[in-house]
């Protein structure tokens, strides 16, 4: 298959990389990282372990594809859907945490499929990235059910020994995914605290807090997803992750932006759809942006 990777940073570098022991990859990535590849090749390190030598590009536009994977942060994920409709993609995968299907299925005539990850990866250095954790790519229709094109693509991940998983539920795990989020995230990244500091303290409530109204937003869209289910999933993700600082908490450590517009935002705006109110997600997001502000970031 095909591949063309839309900011290949860290998860997209992981994933690329893994791709290309079978797959024509082509990462899209900044310099210097992307003259590194084409030089040198890619060291996977850590977890995984391999080297691979893709194709490295800084260009944005001209690309031959038959799977695009978006791997931008969601804040630059417009800039990339308006590139790839400038390119011949037959299919779109976004990875990316916060919801942003929707700006690729806008933007884009190829049609999107849904996808999470739970693979960690870091950028040590340009053409070295590291696996810090083997996690799961789960992907799908974005409405749901059956999809022969996610079926292909699940078996291209697999063929290359990506851990993958072809679901017909994405509209719930989506939505699942984006209440751990929406409560860990947002919590984590405010109170600069590591995951797992949410057990044993006031923060767990509001984490619920936050995730038990992103479940309500997720069944005013018609999606099946209660309060306990997504209470349950923020424990399990905080025991599963707890000595994890959320990638909210590094970008905030690291005075980057956040992507609090694709996550807490996006449910006080889907809410506000309904005509209904998301306070705790409202104050989380408020917050982060005045911080985002005061930092000079927006
Ligand atoms: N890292 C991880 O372990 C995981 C990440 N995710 C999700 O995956 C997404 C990506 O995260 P992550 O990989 O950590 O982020 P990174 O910032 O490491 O990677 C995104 C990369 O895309 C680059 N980029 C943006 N626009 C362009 C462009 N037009 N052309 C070329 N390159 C571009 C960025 O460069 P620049 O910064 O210079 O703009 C950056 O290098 C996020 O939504 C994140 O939440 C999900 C699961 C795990
Ligand atoms: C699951 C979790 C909360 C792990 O830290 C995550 O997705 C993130 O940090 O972005």
């Amino acid at each position: 298959m095909r591949i063309l990777v839309f900011g290949a940073g860290s998860l997209g570098t992981l994933v690329g990389g893994l791709l290309a022991s079978v797959h024509d990859v082509t990462l899209v990535a900044r310099d210097p990282h992307a003259a590194r590849v084409s030089s040198a090749g890619l060291d996977i390190v850590g977890a995984e372990s391999t080297h691979v030598s893709p194709t490295a590009t800084t260009a944005e536009t001209g690309h031959d594809a038959d799977l695009a994977l978006v791997t931008v942060k969601s804040f630059d994920t417009a800039r990339a859907a308006d590139a790839l409709a400038d390119c011949d993609v037959d299919a779109v995968l976004s990875l990316q945490n916060g919801l942003t299907e929707a700006t690729l299925a806008s933007r884009l005539d190829a049609p999107a499929l849904a996808g999470t990850a739970t693979y960690g990866a870091r950028l040590v250095e340009p053409g070295r990235v590291e696996c810090t954790g083997v996690g799961r790519v789960v992907l799908g229709a974005l409405d749901g059910g059956p999809d022969p094109l996610a079926e292909r693509v699940g078996k291209a991940f697999r063929d290359a020994g990506v851990n993958a998983l072809v679901a017909t539920d994405m509209p719930r795990r989506r939505w699942e995914k984006l209440a751990v989020n929406a409560g860990i995230n947002a919590v984590t990244a405010l109170s600069r605290v590591e995951n797992g500091a949410l057990r044993s303290s006031d923060a767990n409530d509001l984490a619920h807090r936050a995730a038990r109204e992103t479940a309500r937003v997720a069944r005013l869209e018609r999606v099946s997803l209660s309060n306990r289910v997504a209470r349950e999933a923020v424990d399990r993700v905080v025991e599963k992750t707890a000595a994890n600082r959320s990638s909210m908490l590094q970008d905030v450590a690291a005075e980057k932006r956040t992507e609090v517009d694709a996550i807490n935002g996006a449910v006080v705006d889907i809410a506000a759809e309904h005509g209904f109110e998301v306070p705790t997600n409202r104050t989380l997001a408020a917050l982060l942006r005045a911080w985002e502000r005061g930092a000079g970031l927006r």
